[in-house]
């Protein structure tokens, strides 16, 4: 049964998305904020400020009013975090009671620490089916192999959810740890910034793969602290996913801290700083919170929130390994 399919955000992740689950949908709508990007996807069918050199598959259409998605299956939140609760209270009045959400959004609410599916809960009283892996989005538009894992309390809408985004291109893992696959997004962002520090400072391989092992094992720690399975750790969402974050200069949390470990140090407003910055503080507060002992959080904490010389941060981890 072909269903329709919603998706919010016509940025780089919900345009490939859109790309990879057209075949399987009946009618697949992109919603995009802005007017002009709406009316390239539907009078070009092409995303021209994302993905510029992709035709878009003819399922697809863009719209510009939410109010377009009120009778859609399933929705895919492709939007930043900071803006996922927002989007919520305004699509609670829309959609209905049936409709299922999909967050893809690697990130946690400012200021509440909250994760995006507790958001979603909060403003819809509904369970979120949560993906996350190592999805890089201009791979998934060209339709290249790819995997991904999506998490969900309630069976049904795995089911259903995998149904829509499983192709001979994508393959979809599914499990019921939504804190462990929420929180494998999270953490390997730091994972990131610790592996570009690493870089960027000239360490060499042997060291910082050994940092890289320890980092690993702590992600496992964490997600048991706060919930979730250590195994999810294992699966697409995270040793895939933190591996493609932690090694790719795609990255954008590596290459912050390949910056970091040069000593190159950003303008605060910088829209990539933040979301690195945001994490990092969050996670920290979290560990302190719960008693966990993370070096890693530690390490990026004090390299770019507190500034310390990447050296010595490295050598203070270094030390305690
Ligand atoms: N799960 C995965 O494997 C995976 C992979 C990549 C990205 N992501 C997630 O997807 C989300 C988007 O990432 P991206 O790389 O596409 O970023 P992007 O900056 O390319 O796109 C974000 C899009 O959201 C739009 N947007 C911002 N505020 C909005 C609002 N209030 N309503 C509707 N649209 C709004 C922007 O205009 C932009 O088009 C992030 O949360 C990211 O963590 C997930």
């Amino acid at each position: 049964m072909s269903l329709n399919v919603g998706v919010i955000g016509a940025g780089a992740m919900g345009t490939a998305i859109s790309q990879c689950i057209a075949p399987n949908t009946n009618k697949l709508l992109l919603y995009a904020r802005r007017k002009e990007i709406c009316d390239d996807i539907n009078e070009g069918h092409i995303n021209c400020e994302y993905h510029p050199s992709v035709k878009l598959h003819e399922n697809i259409r863009a719209v510009n009013d939410l109010c377009d998605l009120k009778d859609v299956d399933v929705i895919f939140l492709c939007i930043p975090s900071s803006v996922m609760r927002q989007t919520m209270v305004q699509l609670n009045e829309i959609v209905s009671d049936k409709c299922i959400f999909v967050s893809t959004a690697k990130g946690i609410e400012n200021k509440t620490n909250k994760r995006m599916s507790e958001v979603i809960k909060e403003e819809t009283g509904r369970s979120a089916v949560v993906l996350s892996g190592p999805n890089i989005a201009s791979e998934m538009m060209k339709n290249l192999p790819s995997a991904t894992t999506i998490a969900s309390i309630k069976k049904k809408d795995l089911e259903i959810v995998k149904s829509v985004l499983s192709t001979s291109k994508l393959k979809v893992n599914t499990n019921h740890d939504v804190i462990g696959t929420e929180f494998c997004g999270i953490i390997k962002n730091i994972l990131a910034i610790s592996q570009g520090i690493c870089k960027g400072m000239g360490i060499n391989d042997n060291a910082k793969f050994a940092v890289f092992t320890k980092s690993y094992n702590e992600t496992k720690c964490i997600i048991e602290k706060l919930g979730g399975n250590r195994s999810t750790v294992d699966d697409y969402c995270g040793f895939g996913d933190i591996i493609t974050a932690s090694t790719l200069n795609v990255s954008r949390n590596h290459t912050l801290g390949i910056w970091y470990g040069q000593g190159v140090y950003l303008d605060e407003q910088t829209g990539v700083l933040f979301e690195g910055k945001n994490t990092a503080i969050v996670l920290k507060e979290i560990c302190d919170k719960l008693n966990i002992e993370c070096l890693t959080v530690n390490f990026v904490y004090d390299v770019i929130i507190l500034k310390k010389s990447p050296k010595k941060a490295f050598y203070a981890l270094w030390e305690k390994l």
